[in-house]
């Protein structure tokens, strides 16, 4: 696991160059800390993999994995597409300057609202997921006397090997129309016969943290068998199919992800396999990475406070956060690796289970580590924490939100201010007489 860190000459984790614990003393913990080079290596890896192929295609970062004004510039930056599921991700994407043909809409409800919103902005394209969308989009177009271009996501049936919880693509999901059951193809004579909605193509994802490339190559089998069948049945040319995300990365050792390079190889080579054999024209390929773009990226800061051991059955040492900021151990039994930041070269010769200051037992960040001897103000850093966690943070307990500093070039920046108590109360109203 060290092999993953640097250390400087004060025994001390860096991040970007940059001195950890100078960084948990200036901005406080808990601190997500982004490398943001990493960021845009990834980024790399999968639009320079599609060019060098000479592919037609558009990367979209799942904005959900982390969203905020300078995630998004950053995304921009890299000739990104967007992913944004709700008004909120879209209010940002737009507050960040992120050009607006470039932003898909996913969600399994879109409210009103939101599709309103997405045609006033005229974003690229709405990816449609139920039969009630359709019928709410071509209204809000009507009213509004405007198009609107949308994919349509399908679910291939396909169980790739993750959590169930973070399992999209199989049948019983609440994603998508159904490829097998022939609601996919009742949608696409649906929309086409609305003049104001224009079906760009297909869109599937299989669900998320998955490193074997069978799920991805069986998802394309069975999208370009349905598009040879739509071809036939209703002379429909998808000029896009889009992949989705969920391509896998390291948390811990006991991952072993691809080269993200070899994602992309692997999509490539089996669409131009399926359309060679349905004989149909090659679509511009879409996918939305979400985790591999920001996951390996970040590293969150804790400050360590109380220990409680229990002789022989073991050692709990909290820190000052815990679920409200990393939902992901509690949600999913996620595992991370950790090392004390300002004792980072130490032998590590201790084992003990990091637990979250929320009140709940299930609040653990990681069960059975080891770690130098820890006392009290240590300084606790838990890598690839980038993905869905600053994201899925919450207020439980009346925490306030951590803050996130980017680093780049030997320079931090704070891009998300940490939270004040005023902050987490600014929509409470009195019940008292004034
Ligand atoms: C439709 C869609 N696209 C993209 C993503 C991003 O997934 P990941 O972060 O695993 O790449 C998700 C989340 O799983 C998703 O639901
Ligand atoms: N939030 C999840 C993944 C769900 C992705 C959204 N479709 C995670 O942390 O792994």
């Amino acid at each position: 696991m060290t092999n993953l860190a640097n250390i400087n000459e004060q025994g001390h984790l860096t991040i970007g160059g940059i001195d950890s614990v100078t960084l948990a003393k200036k901005y406080g913990t808990p601190l997500f800390v982004y490398d943001v080079e990493k960021i845009r290596n990834n980024a790399k890896a999968f639009v320079d993999t599609f060019a060098a192929h000479n592919i037609k295609a558009q990367v979209a970062y799942a904005s959900k994995a982390f969203s905020s004004v300078a995630m998004v510039q950053v995304a921009k930056q890299e000739k990104l597409s967007l992913d944004v599921v709700s008004e909120g991700e879209l209010y940002t994407a737009l507050k960040a300057g992120f050009p607006v043909d470039k932003i898909h809409l996913h969600g399994n409800n879109k409210s009103l609202n939101e599709l309103e919103m997405a045609v006033n902005e005229q974003i690229g394209c709405i990816v449609i997921d139920n039969f009630y969308e359709i019928d709410l989009l071509a209204t809000v177009l009507e009213e509004k006397q405007a198009e609107m271009n949308v994919l349509i996501r399908v679910t291939p049936g396909i169980e790739a090997h993750t959590h169930d919880y973070i399992l999209t693509g199989n049948e019983d999901s609440k994603f998508g129309f159904d490829l097998a059951n022939g609601q996919a193809a009742e949608a696409v004579q649906k929309i086409a016969a609305i003049d104001s909605i224009h079906l760009k193509g297909i869109h599937c994802h299989i669900g998320s943290q998955i490193f074997e490339t069978d799920g991805f190559v069986m998802a394309v089998d069975r999208l370009f068998k349905t598009l040879a069948e739509w071809k036939e049945q209703y002379q429909f040319t998808a000029e896009v199919v889009n992949l989705g995300g969920g391509f896998g990365i390291r948390y811990t050792s006991e991952d072993d992800p691809l080269p993200l390079e070899q994602y992309v190889q692997t999509l490539i080579k089996e669409v131009a396999k399926q359309v060679k054999e349905y004989d149909l024209a090659f679509p511009e390929i879409w996918i939305e990475p979400g985790r591999a773009i920001v996951g390996d990226t970040a590293t969150t800061l804790y400050t360590v406070g109380s220990t409680k051991n229990i002789p022989n059955v073991r050692k709990y040492v909290a820190v000052d956060g815990g679920m409200t900021d990393n939902l992901r151990p509690a949600l999913y039994q996620a595992k991370y690796e950790a090392l004390l930041a300002n004792k980072a070269d130490q032998e590590m010769n201790e084992k003990v289970s990091i637990a979250g200051k929320c009140c709940e037992s299930g609040d653990m960040l990681i069960w059975d580590i080891d770690l130098p001897e820890v006392k009290a103000n240590d300084i606790l850093a838990v890598f690839s924490t980038g993905a869905y966690g600053y994201s899925m943070s919450s207020h439980y307990n009346r925490f306030p939100k951590a803050a996130v500093v980017f680093v780049e070039n030997g320079e931090d920046k704070l891009v998300i201010k940490r939270e004040t108590y005023e902050d987490v109360i600014q929509n409470d109203l009195s019940y008292e007489e004034e």
